[in-house]
């Protein structure tokens, strides 16, 4: 590329490392500021997001939950049985066929340019590309490499060749066995998902619960719907060796070998840092970089360094990692124009709805959803609250969803300021229901005033005003 308006060739404003969701919005944010801006992209444009994560797995899902809601209605005739060649079909087209063509003449059309290669850090401001190119940036540099999936050191592990969520996300068949390793979000979700396409399922569990950062009823009321579709549930299991001769053969630490056709490994992740050139900056490779509220890594001098997305670790989602993209475009917007970050509490550079408790939802079958502060994660704050507690089903919006509804709704108050500091819910079809419960938690809405918050009859939400007279009636 030559020089272009007083740039030298290979020089920036900002240098984007990773084009996930993350890496794509901060860039175009800061691209939207004026600012000259080049992404950097090893794979596809769009990241693990669309193609083997939220996208693929939740067009897994669909069908498997929306043929169980039409069940719950009497009168719908539906099978036992989904057309998995027609919901692998579905997800391939929501993955775009693992083409990024739409995604990169997005960025195109953004003034954004693409570089394609693997970006590592080699000092202040200055990123090496694999393709040769040396990218310098006037401004900043943003890490946005996100994270991969963090095995364990089990013995036959690798000879056993585990799927991880991009095998659980883009698989081609169904196996007739499928053992989970894992009790957090992806294993129940994928849990679900192969369940419903016809999968045996057998769920193995560390501990004793399932999706620990919820309110603990949430992860009851998933593990009662995975079994109720047909999923075995070892608690307290761990595998202490694998491997594979045709099927997989796991070692349980009581004994017990289990043989699938697959294992999914679902524990948790680790940041896309270890080949990313952090020594050069005096960061330790493989590392989470710490960052401030508004992505400015910490320990690096000279305010240019940012990391956002799943890459810092304050929350592992998509819509977080843009909400962070968002705020840390426009705190390299403001450092260009000579400005100073407002990163106090909810300033326009703090990414503040982080430690206030992210929203999620659980695409499972019931779905469980929660934002804010668990009661046990509030009263850790050293908050006064009070967690007021109700049947989903007792609403007349959700006996109506479906028969023999079942679901569970909690909002924690905190007692001296009378607002809403987390709140969860639990049931079928119950994830439009959580913006709500954000804007009440993020506005810091005073009670007295959610009261004229007036749910519409008959809807589920009308659990909102369930909960405030269980609330005002001390219940
Ligand atoms: C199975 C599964 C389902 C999920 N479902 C949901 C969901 O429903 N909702 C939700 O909110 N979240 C979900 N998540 C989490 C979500 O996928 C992540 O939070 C999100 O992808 C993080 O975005 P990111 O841009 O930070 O990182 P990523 O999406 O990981 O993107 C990082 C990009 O950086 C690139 N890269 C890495 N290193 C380099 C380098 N050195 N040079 C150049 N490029 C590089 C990678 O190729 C990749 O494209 C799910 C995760 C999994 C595993
Ligand atoms: N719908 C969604 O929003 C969605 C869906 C999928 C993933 N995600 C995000 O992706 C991230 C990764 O999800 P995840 O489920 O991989 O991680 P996780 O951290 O949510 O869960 C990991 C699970 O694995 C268990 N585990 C860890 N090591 C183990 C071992 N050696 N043996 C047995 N069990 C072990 C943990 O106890 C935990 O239950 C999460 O932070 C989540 O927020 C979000």
């Amino acid at each position: 590329m030559g020089a272009t308006d007083g740039y030298a060739a290979d020089e920036y404003d900002v240098v984007v490392v990773g084009g996930g969701p993350t890496g794509e919005n901060l860039a175009d944010r800061t691209a939207a500021a004026g600012l000259r801006t080049v992404l950097v992209e090893q794979q596809l444009v769009g990241g693990e997001c669309s193609y083997w994560a939220c996208m693929p797995s939740k067009a897994l899902l669909r069908p498997g939950a929306a043929a169980a809601h039409a069940r719950a209605v009497p009168g719908i005739e539906v099978g036992d049985t989904l057309d998995a060649a027609a919901v692998l079909a579905r997800r391939d087209a929501f993955a775009d066929h693992w083409k990024d063509d739409d995604q990169v003449a997005w960025l195109r059309g953004a003034g954004i340019e693409l570089v394609r290669g693997h970006g590592r850090l080699v000092g202040e401001r200055t990123v090496r590309v694999d393709d040769g190119r040396t990218l310098t940036a006037r401004h900043a540099v943003a890490l946005c490499t996100g994270s991969v999936p963090d095995l364990p050191d089990t013995p036959g592990l690798a000879d056993a060749r585990p799927w991880t969520n991009r095998e659980a996300t883009g698989a081609t068949m169904v196996p007739r066995r499928l053992a989970v390793v894992g009790g957090g979000v992806v294993a129940v979700e994928m849990a679900a998902a192969w369940r419903s396409l016809g999968s045996e399922v057998v769920l193995l569990v560390r501990g004793g619960h399932l999706l620990g950062r919820m309110e603990p009823f949430a992860g009851e009321l998933v593990a009662d719907g995975l079994a109720a579709a047909g999923v075995e549930i070892r608690r307290f299991t761990e595998v202490v060796a694998a491997g594979r001769s045709g099927k997989v053969r796991l070692t349980l630490d009581d004994g017990d070998e289990i043989v699938a056709d697959e294992v999914l490994y679902a524990t948790g992740r680790r940041p896309q840092t270890a080949d990313l050139g952090l020594e050069s900056v005096g960061l330790e490779p493989g590392s989470w970089p710490a960052v401030g509220e508004d992505c400015l890594v910490a320990d690096v001098p000279g305010g240019w360094l940012y990391a956002a997305g799943d890459l810092n670790h304050r929350a592992l989602l998509t819509h977080q990692g843009k909400y962070q993209a968002r705020i840390a475009g426009a705190a390299i917007a403001a450092r260009a124009r000579g400005e100073r970050p407002d990163t106090a509490r909810w300033g326009v550079h703090a990414a503040s709805a982080d430690p206030a408790g992210p929203p999620q939802v659980v695409f499972t079958d019931p779905e469980a959803a929660s934002v804010g502060l668990t009661l046990a994660a509030a009263e850790r704050a050293g908050l006064r609250v009070r967690a007021v507690d109700q049947d989903l089903g007792a609403v007349a919006g959700a006996s109506l969803y479906a028969d023999g509804y079942t679901g569970r709704a909690r909002m924690v108050v905190d007692l001296d300021r009378e607002v809403v500091v987390g709140a969860t819910f639990v049931g079928p079809g119950i994830a439009e229901l959580l913006h709500a419960a954000t804007v009440a938690v993020v506005g810091e809405v005073p009670l007295a005033r959610l009261w004229h918050a007036v749910p519409a009859f008959p809807t589920v939400s009308e659990v909102w005003l369930r909960l405030l007279e269980a609330y005002r009636d001390g219940r």
